[in-house]
C-alpha cells in the first residue's frame, strides 16, 4: 500500500494546495495539508510495521485514508471538482483492495469527517472551480488513474498464472512431473479406443523399480525421490511423443503408448538400459533397476483388462529374477492376463 499511499496523498495535496492559496487559507491547514501529504503515508507505514497484526492495521489505515480525503472536502469550501476527485478516488482505492465491503465500511468515517470539517469552517460553500486547480488536479487525474489500472492489470496477470500452475498441478505428479493418474487414464482410453477404431496400435508397459523399498529404508527418503525422479526424466526421454507416462503407485509407472508391441519392447529395453546407467549425486555407487511389463492391447479390450494383462507382464518380469522386460505370455506359452479376474484398485493389491 505504502507506494499507493504517498502517490494518492502528495498528488492529491497539490490541488488542495492550490485552493488553499486561492481561499488564503490559516497556517493550520496548510500544516494539515504537510502532514496528510508528506507525513501521514509514513506514520501509516510505521504504524503496520510494528503493529502485531500488520493486516488488520492496514485496514485501519485504509479507513484513515478514507477519513482524511472527507476531510479536505469542506476545508475546501467544497470546490466541486476536486472534492468530487479526491471522495470518489478514497472510495476506488477501497474497491482495489479487494476487502469485501471496505469501500461501505470506508463510507461513515468519510461522512463524520466531512461533517466535523464542515462545523470547523462553518459549511463555507464555494463550489466553483478555477483553472489553476483544474490543471492541479490533473496529475491525480491522470497518473493515479493510470496506476491503479496498471497494478489491477499485474494481479489479473498473477491470477492468471497462478490458475495455470493450479490447473498444471491438478494434472501432474508434484514429485516426478509425469501426468497424475486420472489424467493418464484419460489418456490412455483414448489410445485404446484409436486401437479399436483400427486407427493405431496401442501397448501398455508398467514400469516397476526393482527392491526400491530396501534403497529408499537404507539410503532415505530423499534419495528415494531422486531416484523416482530419475526414473520419470528416463521415461520422459523415452517414450518422447509416443505416448503418455504416469507414476501409478510409490515406485510403479505406467507408458500408454501407441506403437506396436515391437516398438514398444524396444522402447522398454532401452527405458531399462538408461535407468541402469543412473547414477546419483546424493547417494554415489547407488544404481536402480527396473522391470517391466509390456502388453498389447487385442480387440475389444477394456482399459482395465489391458492393464491387468501390464501388470501380469510386469509379474513375470519380477518373476523371472527383475531387471527385465516381459509380456503377459510365460515360458509356457500360458497367457495369465487372459483369465485373470478384473479387480479394481492398485497395481499392489493387483499383484
Ligand atoms: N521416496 C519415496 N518413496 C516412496 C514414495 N511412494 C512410495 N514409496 C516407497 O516405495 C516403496 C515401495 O516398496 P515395495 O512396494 O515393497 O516395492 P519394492 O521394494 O520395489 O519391491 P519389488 O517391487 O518387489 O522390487 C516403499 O518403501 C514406499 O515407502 C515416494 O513418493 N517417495
Amino acid at each position: 500500500m505504502y507506494p499507493f499511499r504517498i502517490l494518492g496523498m502528495a498528488l492529491s495535496s497539490l490541488p488542495v494546495g492550490v485552493v488553499l492559496a486561492q481561499q488564503q487559507d490559516s497556517i493550520a491547514s496548510w500544516v494539515l495539508l504537510l502532514f496528510t501529504g508528506l507525513l501521514w503515508p509514513q506514520l501509516a507505514l510505521w504504524r503496520s510495521w510494528r503493529s502485531r497484526d500488520p493486516d488488520r492495521t492496514e485496514r485501519q489505515n485504509l479507513l484513515i485514508d478514507s477519513a482524511i480525503a472527507g476531510l479536505w472536502v469542506p476545508l475546501m469550501h467544497f470546490n466541486l471538482l476536486p472534492s468530487a476527485l479526491i471522495a470518489t478516488l478514497a472510495v476506488v482505492d477501497k474497491i482495489n483492495t479487494g476487502i469485501r465491503g471496505l469501500w461501505l465500511r470506508s463510507l461513515p468515517g468519510m461522512l463524520g469527517a466531512i461533517v466535523l470539517g464542515g462545523v470547523l469552517t462553518g459549511f463555507a460553500f464555494a463550489p466553483a472551480t478555477s483553472m489553476p486547480v483544474i490543471i492541479a488536479c490533473m496529475p491525480i487525474l491522470l497518473i493515479h488513474t493510470v496506476a491503479v489500472s496498471l497494478n489491477g492489470y499485474r494481479l489479473v496477470r498473477r491470477v492468471h498464472y497462478q490458475n495455470q500452475r493450479l490447473d498444471e498441478l491438478s494434472r501432474t505428479d508434484p514429485l516426478t512431473g509425469l501426468d497424475n493418474r486420472r489424467q493418464w487414464e484419460e489418456h490412455a482410453q483414448r489410445v485404446l479406443e484409436r486401437r479399436h477404431t483400427g486407427l493405431g496400435p496401442a501397448t501398455l508397459v508398467m514400469v516397476d523399480i526393482d527392491s526400491f523399498k530396501a534403497a529408499n529404508d537404507g539410503r532415505g527418503h530423499a534419495v528415494g525421490d531422486d531416484v523416482l525422479r530419475g526414473v520419470a526424466a528416463v521415461l520422459r526421454d523415452c517414450i518422447g511423443d509416443h505416448g503418455h507416462a504416469v507414476r501409478y503407485g510409490g515406485d510403479e509407472f505406467a507408458l500408454a503408448l501407441e506403437v506396436d508391441e515391437p516398438r514398444a519392447l524396444a522402447i522398454a529395453e532401452s527405458i531399462r538400459r538408461q535407468v541402469g546407467a543412473l547414477s546419483f549425486v546424493a547417494a554415489p555407487g547407488l544404481h536402480c533397476t527396473v522391470s517391466l511389463g509390456v502388453a498389447t492391447a487385442s480387440a475389444g479390450m477394456s482399459l482395465r483388462r489391458w492393464m491387468v494383462a501390464a501388470d501380469t507382464a510386469l509379474y513375470n518380469a519380477k518373476d523371472a529374477g527383475r531387471n527385465r522386460v516381459a509380456t503377459p505370455i510365460r515360458d509356457d506359452g500360458a497367457d495369465p492376463s487372459a483369465t485373470a479376474p478384473v479387480r479394481d484398485g492398485t497395481c499392489e493389491a493387483a499383484r
